[in-house]
C-alpha cells in the first residue's frame, strides 16, 4: 500500500494540489508537496552556546534537523537560511518570490527594528509565521514591539525550539485547508 501511495504521489502529486486516495473504504487526502522557507536572524547561529537559560541548549543545526524530519513526514520541502545580515535576509526573501507557500521566520533582534524586513515579506505576498524561542513579552520592554506581528499569519513565542514545530504544523494545516477549499 505504501508503495502504491508513493507511486501515486510521484506520478500525480507534483501536478495536482491534492490526491484523493480511497483504500479499503478509507479516504485519504495526500497533501501537495508544499514548500516552506525557514529564516533565522542574527545571533541564532549561536544557539546552544548563547544564553542557554533563555534559548535552550540545542544548536541551530539540531533544531533545523528535527524540523526537516518533521517536514519530510508531512511531504513538505523545507529550506532553511540563517544570516546575521539584514540585507542577506531581505535578498533571500526576494529570491523566494513565487517559490514558496509559506515562510516561518525568527527575525531575532531585527524583530524590534526592521521595517525593511517587514516590507520585504509583504512585497512577496507569502503568508508567514513569526517565531521566538523565548517569551519576548516577559523580557525587556524593547522586545515587546515587533514590526512583524500585525502582518503575520500567526505568532508563537516562549515555547522554546518547539515553537518552530508548532508553526510548521499550523502552516501545513492552513495550507491543506486552503487547498481543499479551492
Ligand atoms: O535574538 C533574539 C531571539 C528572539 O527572537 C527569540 O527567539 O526569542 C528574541 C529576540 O528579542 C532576540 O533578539
Amino acid at each position: 500500500m505504501l508503495f502504491i501511495a508513493q507511486a501515486l504521489k510521484l506520478d500525480k502529486a507534483k501536478d495536482e494540489k491534492s490526491v484523493y486516495f480511497p483504500f479499503k473504504g478509507i479516504s485519504r487526502i495526500m497533501s501537495a508537496n508544499f514548500k516552506v522557507l525557514v529564516l533565522n536572524g542574527p545571533n541564532l547561529n549561536m544557539l546552544g552556546r548563547r544564553e542557554p537559560d533563555k534559548y535552550g541548549t540545542q544548536t541551530l543545526a539540531e533544531v533545523m534537523q528535527s524540523l526537516i524530519k518533521c517536514a519530510e513526514q508531512h511531504d513538505v520541502t523545507l529550506t532553511h537560511f540563517q544570516s546575521n545580515s539584514e540585507a542577506e535576509l531581505i535578498n533571500t526573501i526576494h529570491d523566494h518570490y513565487g517559490k514558496v507557500d509559506c515562510i516561518i521566520i525568527n527575525p531575532a533582534a531585527f524583530t524590534h527594528t526592521s521595517i525593511a524586513m517587514r516590507d520585504a515579506l509583504l512585497s512577496i505576498s507569502v503568508p508567514f509565521y513569526e517565531v521566538h524561542i523565548s517569551n519576548v513579552h516577559a523580557r525587556e520592554p524593547f522586545r515587546h514591539t515587533s514590526y512583524f506581528s500585525d502582518v503575520a499569519k500567526g505568532v508563537i513565542c516562549g515555547l522554546g525550539a518547539t515553537g518552530y514545530h508548532a508553526a510548521l504544523l499550523a502552516a501545513i494545516d492552513q495550507l491543506r485547508n486552503q487547498n481543499n477549499s479551492n
